[in-house]
């Protein structure tokens, strides 16, 4: 069956793009992009990424921003993420399964107006491929519908995939940034 196939393709893709992201690349570059794109975004509220593995890291940059940060915060498998007031030091974190880390409960639940969004590959459509759990999907999705958001892929150029095949519930990016380039969607 079509599906079949599909999520097949998915998977192998996944697996390349994540084997490509274990080369890493130029972080200083990535944080020098990273931080061109956040510049005009002063005072907005952005949700970074706590990295995991081998993901690129959008923390320097952050500590860049003139404005409110927050982290997303898995509460259910097949839920949105929730995000959470971040004063960008590892002491207000608890650690989450999967080695993620995320403020504690007791810090204030924030809508991001950014979100530097975590992934194993991207296209130059902007479509994303991430771990399968469909967090960041159900979450840009749930943030479209109640006002602009932009969701900006944090990533080394050696995650670019050719095409990944898009499904009705993939969310966009609105911009995508390498240690190589700040590129801008052909669709999204
Ligand atoms: N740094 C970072 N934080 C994040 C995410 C992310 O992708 N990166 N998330 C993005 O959603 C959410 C956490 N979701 C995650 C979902 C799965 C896995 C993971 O490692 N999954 C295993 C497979 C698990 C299984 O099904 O057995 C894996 O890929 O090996 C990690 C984070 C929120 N925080
Ligand atoms: N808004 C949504 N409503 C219902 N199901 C959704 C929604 N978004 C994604 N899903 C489902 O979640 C599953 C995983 O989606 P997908 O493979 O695109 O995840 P991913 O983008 O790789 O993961 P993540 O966003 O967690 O990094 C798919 O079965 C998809 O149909």
């Amino acid at each position: 069956m079509d599906l079949d196939v599909s999520v097949d393709l998915k998977q192998e893709l996944r697996r390349q793009a994540l084997q490509a992201r274990r080369a890493g690349g130029d972080a200083a570059a990535l944080t020098r992009n990273l931080g061109k794109v956040l510049a005009p975004h002063r005072g907005a509220v952005v949700a970074g990424y706590w990295p995991i593995r081998d993901e690129a890291d959008p923390r320097p940059a952050l500590e860049g921003h003139d404005g409110p940060l927050c982290l997303p915060v898995v509460l259910a498998p097949a839920t949105p993420l929730l995000f959470r007031e971040w004063d960008g030091t590892e002491e207000t974190l608890d650690t989450g399964s999967f080695g993620t880390r995320h403020p504690k409960p007791e810090l204030s639940e924030m809508r991001p107006d950014v979100v530097i969004v975590p992934l194993a590959g991207f296209d130059r459509q902007g479509n994303r491929l991430g771990y399968g759990g469909g967090f960041y999907d159900r979450t840009l999705a749930e943030l479209r519908r109640s006002g602009p958001v932009i969701a900006i892929a944090c990533a080394f150029a050696g995650q670019e995939l050719a095409l990944i095949p898009a499904e009705p519930t993939d969310e966009p990016l609105d911009l995508i940034v390498t240690d190589r380039e700040i590129l801008v969607p052909t669709r999204g």
